[in-house]
């Protein structure tokens, strides 16, 4: 959770550990809930007096992370941007650019202005002219100088061309034109000559707009992708879920998911928005914060260098809720050395104001009426945390790590609902003591963390992308290299409710910060549908797979290739195939035939009813060849036509064969990577 070599709260934990006696450790065990368990450890003077001042002083000489916007360091890029414009380093340029707005104050808009207006030219250069006009609107807003408008209109004017949005250019055009009446820095003769040019291509393009018509303006492309749709209708009461899908429960398994009905290999059975969702601090300078894509074209915080954002929606949605509270708090966090878990514990709070906790806190112990909605608090308050299960040394760790988090809620203002607006002064750090007049949020707030932590453990996913090459000109396919990156935690209620197997049938994805689930096989009604938390049955051994989820996920795994032994792919006999028994009476026996069997009709072991096998075999034929032709397809990157050919595989083997056989993993394995190709990429 937060043992990280070379952060400070580990050196916290060690001394508070030290430092704790038995009495102290014996009425903490004492204590029957999350709230008193918080109270309790801050209010013990070993917490109090802790000064963590020398140990965030040292993290913060090394300079990583920024604390504060740097209008210094900001031209210092600004310049190096403008060297790499001069050797006609564009990639360069937009980088160093948008690298250099990071450290802008707020306050400095001119500044901004010009960042933005050079980016724009950089931009243009690349060809991404959608982004070189959002640019140029942005710096025209922060008040760009009016001597120097007429470049932008111009580049506006031109970038709107290359779109075809010929009415739009005709009015930058005229702005153009209006503008380098203001240009009192440009020589006479350049000046002249570019209004010339403004006015033909002003009479071209009203001469171009009659003569087709007068047609509208194209509207301008979307960046970012759409939100998956589940096809068909979606569960009524786990709006996240397909109809395909209800979530039952017993005794042994808690919760988990059910096929409502047959499903097919290559549904979708799921999309979800994470409830939360935290970036690592390796990515804050490439991924935006919000939705975890990758932006090359970033929008800075306003208040701080150290995260960044695709868009204006994900930066607004952002600094409305919990980066308004962590803008400050991030640096301390990242180099206390705790996980992204713990960052998701702290993140479930700050996205919310205080009195939404205040008020659902007194319900919070009966589970919610209504659909299971995504962004509920109380729907992950009822996750599996196996509290009764936890030994007093977790506990114990866990509300340590409360401990510090609330003393971070305190300093960034989240307490009195006002968001702090300047760095972490280190005096504020010289005692772990949280002021007496926020006592009771700190039972409050601090039993929610607590009780974070624990779900957390059991029901947190990674978010990841899949890193491709990028596709060769003239080419629109994208071939994965199956690069996976680990990019951010998070928890998504509905899916936290499926059980694991290893033999899963599902395979999930991410689609901007959306999980799509789709089933990997053919599922039939009543059968659970399992997702994988880790081991796998064909290259895990059993032993194995049982000791890793017991110590993870603490449950026994009983899924299938646990319950009968199945073997790893590499020790499957290739010497027999597994046909489903073929009686009149239903009977779940599998005929193993070996290979070279002459008979055709094969007696069931359990059953003594007759499999007729040359049926089965005459619909097996075209599987092989089905295959291949999918393997091409897959080859090619063509992966829509190579999932078809798979889905249609598996189809015709689940009629004759039972798993578990090579050619059946085979084909799941391939279809699964399909599915992960055309979801989430990210190009490089
Ligand atoms: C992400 S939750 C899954 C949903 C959970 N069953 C519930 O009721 O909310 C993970 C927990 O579910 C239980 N679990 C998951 N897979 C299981 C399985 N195959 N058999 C038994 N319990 C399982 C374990 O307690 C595990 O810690």
């Amino acid at each position: 959770m937060s043992q990280e070599e070379g952060g400070f709260f580990k050196k916290f934990h060690d001394a508070i550990n030290q430092n704790i006696d038995d009495v102290t450790r014996n009425n903490f065990a004492n204590l029957e809930c999350n709230a008193k368990r918080v109270s309790y450890l801050c209010s013990l003077p070993v917490i109090k007096s802790y000064d963590i001042r020398g140990d965030v002083e040292k993290c913060q000489a090394g300079g990583e992370f920024p604390v504060k916007k740097d209008l210094e360091k900001a031209r210092e890029l600004k310049d190096e941007g403008g060297k790499a414009v001069r050797k006609g380093d564009w990639g360069k340029a937009l980088q160093l650019y948008s690298q250099s707005m990071l450290y802008v104050p707020a306050k400095e808009t001119d500044e901004l202005s010009i960042l933005y207006a050079n980016r724009s030219a950089a931009l243009n250069h690349l060809e991404q002219y959608e982004e070189t006009l959002a640019d140029i609107k942005r710096c025209l807003a922060l008040g760009y100088p009016r001597h120097l408008r007429y470049k932008v209109y111009e580049r506006k004017a031109r970038s709107l061309l290359v779109l075809k949005r010929n009415k739009e250019a005709i009015s930058a055009f005229q702005d153009t034109i209006s503008a380098l009446d203001e240009a009192n820095k440009l020589d006479k003769e350049k000046r002249q000559k570019m209004r010339t040019d403004a006015k033909l291509m002003l009479e071209i393009l009203n001469k171009g707009l009659v003569l087709a018509g007068n047609p509208k303006d194209p509207e301008p492309l979307k960046k970012t992708p759409p939100k998956p749709k589940l096809p068909g209708k979606n569960n009524p009461q786990y709006p996240a879920a397909s109809e395909a899908i209800q979530i039952d429960q017993d005794d042994v398994r808690g919760r988990f998911a059910t096929a409502t009905r047959d499903i097919e290999a290559g549904e979708m059975l799921l999309v979800e928005k994470p409830h939360s969702g935290v970036l690592l601090g390796e990515y804050s300078k490439t991924h935006c914060q919000n939705c975890f894509m990758k932006c090359p074209i970033p929008h800075p915080c306003p208040k701080c260098p150290n995260v960044l954002f695709c868009s204006e929606k994900c930066l607004e949605t952002a600094l409305k809720s919990y980066h308004a509270y962590e803008c400050h708090i991030l640096p301390l966090l990242w180099k206390s050395g705790c996980s992204v878990t713990c960052h998701i514990a702290l993140r479930m709070i700050t996205q919310n104001k205080k009195d939404y906790f205040t008020n659902i806190y007194k319900d919070l112990d009966s589970k919610p009426n209504g659909p299971y909605k995504t962004d509920d608090y109380r729907n992950i308050y009822h996750l599996v945390s196996h509290e009764d299960k936890r030994t007093k040394q977790d506990i114990l760790h866990r509300t340590q790590m409360t401990a510090f988090l609330v003393k971070l809620l305190e300093i960034s203002g989240y307490f009195e609902g006002k968001p702090r607006d300047k760095p972490v002064d280190l005096e504020e750090l010289k005692s772990m003591a949280v002021d007496e007049k926020y006592k009771d949020d700190v039972a409050l707030i601090g039993g929610l963390i607590l009780k974070n932590l624990q779900v957390l453990q059991f029901n947190a996913h990674e978010v990841f992308e899949l890193r491709c090459p990028k596709p060769r000109v003239g080419q629109c396919v994208i071939k994965h290299s199956g690069k996976s990156v680990f990019l951010a935690g998070a928890v998504f209620p509905t899916l936290a409710l499926f059980n694991h197997s290893c033999d899963p049938g599902v395979v999930r994805y991410f689609c901007g910060p959306h999980i799509v689930v789709r089933a990997v096989k053919n599922i039939k009604k009543g059968e659970e549908v399992s997702e994988n938390y880790g081991p796998i049955f064909t290259t895990v051994p059993k032993e194995k797979r049982q000791a890793s989820l017991k110590e993870q996920y603490w449950f026994d795994c009983n899924c299938a290739p646990c319950k009968d032994n199945w073997p790893l792919y590499s020790e499957m006999n290739e010497n027999y195939m597994r046909f489903k028994c073929d009686s009149d009476r239903p009977c779940s026996n599998v005929v193993a035939v070996p290979h070279d069997c002459k008979e055709f009709m094969v007696q069931c072991g359990l059953c003594q009813q007759y499999t007729n096998i040359l049926k089965g075999l005459k619909s097996l034929q075209d599987t092989e060849m089905m295959y291949r032709l999918g393997r091409a397809a897959m080859e090619e990157g063509k992966y829509g036509e190579a999932m078809k050919k798979f889905i249609d595989v598996l189809k015709l083997y689940d009629t004759t064969l039972a798993p578990p056989y090579r050619s059946y993993y085979d084909c799941v394995q391939d279809l699964r990577s399909c599915m992960l190709a055309v979801g989430n990429y990210s190009i490089p």
